[in-house]
């Protein structure tokens, strides 16, 4: 699905409006429609539905807060008890929020204009009360903080009890870039209208926006699928399409050889979890490039792969070239980088790598700090376009010789730009990983959890893409399918174990079981 900034999302309203005539007060109805009927689907429904249930919902003088009027009017209608607090002077209401303001007046539902301190009190006490608190103070319209008194209302909202909804985008969360200057609401779900924001996957706006809804209120599909829009984010349907088929008469040749040159004194875990990543996502024949004084540990830690030492007691140097030249031979796909140490011998090899391996490459962990040591090197594989680069944001910043806080603030420009100079895939890792292509598309990935903040599932990343790619997935394919099953992955495991305690081993092991699940999920729809 493509996700959209505030420009983007405007125009294609403005197209809905002009080319077919479409009232915008009818988008605003079907979005506030929208809005009720995921309060009517989340609010436990007993015999008496949302009847007498109390509903409080804070209006901003914009659209957005026209929607929330419009949302009030229908829960009166059905049977709420519902409070608006309207944070603008009625006269500053204009076009179909003014509209929708008339229309809720006309209704038995509760109006208070909040203009200071106050209502204070009063206001605590509806929202303490409330089963459900709705959030349609600003949408896309708004740039930086929040207004003082309105923050302090936000923080009320915050330590609410009821169920917290956001109307388009969490408000406090700017639409462009996620981007919270001191608070905004924390929205249990967060109802988007049209197709998702940036903001919803960037800066601060994933902690805040809950569980995401969409819905297309109407606007037509083709508008949806604007081709000049180049972000997504990653579906179930997307990437169960690059999944390779197997075929009955497939075998190990057919699946792929990989190469993973990983592992050091003291690291022979990356390479050993790296594998696992490997093998777990299909890889035909897995061959480890690692140095002599840990071939024994990495050999005994994956049974299934083939190991091959290069001189080096504790990390390999430039020896270690013709050991991977010869192992590259008819390889599909090589990775290089998981534990391998920073051992300055090495950079020539990577030049090498660079240069004359012809199949994909990826780069992770120490070969992108070596490489961010120069990464002009990266110059080296222009015009092939088969480079995938798996940096996590302090990686990133050594590369682009930047700090971790410039790579945070413009994740998605930084990534698409780095994507487009290098020639490369990028996988800019984080809670939500973007992958760019060098073709200027960038992807959002909604997987994964806290719970893989932990030693060892870069690793284990950074083998299944490899995986992917000896199965002939081509790269950029290959780094979404990775990193959403990835995130799946670490997602199945939550379901276990909360947030933490899975180790990099068991999200590896999770890998078939949740490509599984995505396969027959497929199957589900096609037998009907
Ligand atoms: N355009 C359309 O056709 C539709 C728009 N819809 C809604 O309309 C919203 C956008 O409406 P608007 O463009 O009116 O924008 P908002 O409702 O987000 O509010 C913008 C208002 O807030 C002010 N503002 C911006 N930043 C501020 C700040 N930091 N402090 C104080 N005031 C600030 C602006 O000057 C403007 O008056 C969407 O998010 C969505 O909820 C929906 O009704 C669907 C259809
Ligand atoms: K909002």
């Amino acid at each position: 699905m493509r996700v959209v900034n505030a420009e983007q999302m405007r125009q294609i309203e403005e197209k809905a409006i002009y080319h077919y005539g479409i009232p915008s007060l009818l988008l605003m109805e079907n979005a506030a429609w929208a809005v009720v009927e995921e309060i009517r689907r989340n609010i436990p429904n007993g015999k008496e539905g949302l009847n007498r249930r109390k509903a409080v919902i804070l209006v901003g003088k914009g659209n957005n807060g026209g929607d929330g009027l419009a949302v009030a009017r229908h829960l009166v209608f059905q049977g709420m008890d519902v409070t608006v607090l309207l944070f603008a002077a009625q006269k500053e209401f204009r076009g179909d929020a003014a509209l929708n303001l008339r229309l809720f007046q006309g209704t038995t539902g509760k109006l208070f204009v909040v203009e200071g301190e106050k209502q204070r009190r009063l206001i605590r006490l509806a929202l303490a009360q409330a089963d459900v608190v709705i959030d349609a103070l600003f949408g896309i319209g708004m740039r930086g903080a929040l207004p003082s008194l309105i923050e302090e209302y936000v923080d009320e909202v915050n330590v609410a009890p009821g169920w917290v909804v956001s109307i388009d985008i969490p408000s406090g969360v700017e639409a462009n870039t996620g981007k919270v200057y001191r608070t905004a609401v924390r929205a249990q779900t967060t109802v988007t209208f049209g197709l998702p924001k940036w903001g919803l996957f960037l800066g601060e706006g994933p902690e805040y926006c809950g569980r995401v809804v969409v819905d297309p209120i109407s606007i037509p599909e083709s508008y949806l699928m604007e081709e000049g829009i180049s972000t997504f984010v990653l579906m179930d349907a997307d990437v169960r399409d690059i999944i390779p088929i197997r075929q009955l008469k497939g075998h190990k040749g057919t699946h792929g050889k990989g190469i993973l040159v990983a592992g050091s004194k003291g690291m022979s875990g990356a390479a050993v979890l790296a594998g696992q990543g490997a093998l777990r996502s299909g890889i035909g024949l897995l061959q480890i490039v690692t140095p002599l004084g840990i071939a024994g540990e990495v050999d005994a830690g994956i049974t299934e792969a083939t190991v091959w030492s290069a001189p080096g007691a504790d990390s390999l140097n430039e020896e270690a070239w013709p050991v991977i030249l010869k192992q590259a031979e008819k390889a599909k796909a090589l990775a290089v980088g998981p534990g391998l140490s920073q051992n300055i011998d090495f950079v020539s090899v990577l030049e090498e790598i660079l240069k004359n391996i012809s199949c994909p490459v990826i780069l992770d962990a120490d070969a992108l700090n070596l490489i961010g040591l120069d990464s002009s090197l990266l110059a080296l594989r222009s015009g092939r376009g088969d480079l995938i680069l798996t940096p996590h944001p302090g990686e990133m910043a050594r590369l682009c010789q930047c700090s971790i806080e410039d790579i945070e603030r413009n994740r998605l420009e930084i990534a698409v730009a780095k994507a487009v100079e290098w020639e490369a895939v990028v996988v800019l890792k984080g809670s939500v990983t973007i992958i760019a292509s060098p073709d200027g598309r960038a992807f959002f990935n909604p997987t994964g959890n806290p719970g893989l903040g932990t030693g060892g599932t870069g690793d284990v990343l950074t083998g299944s893409i490899l995986g992917w790619l000896a199965q002939g997935v081509p790269p950029l394919e290959a780094a979404c399918l990775g990193v959403y099953l990835h995130g799946k992955a670490a997602d199945a495991l939550a379901g276990e174990f909360g947030w933490s305690g899975f180790t990099a081993s068991e999200v590896a092991n999770q890998l078939p079981k949740v490509r599984r699940a995505l396969e027959l999920k497929g199957l589900e729809g096609k037998r009907g």
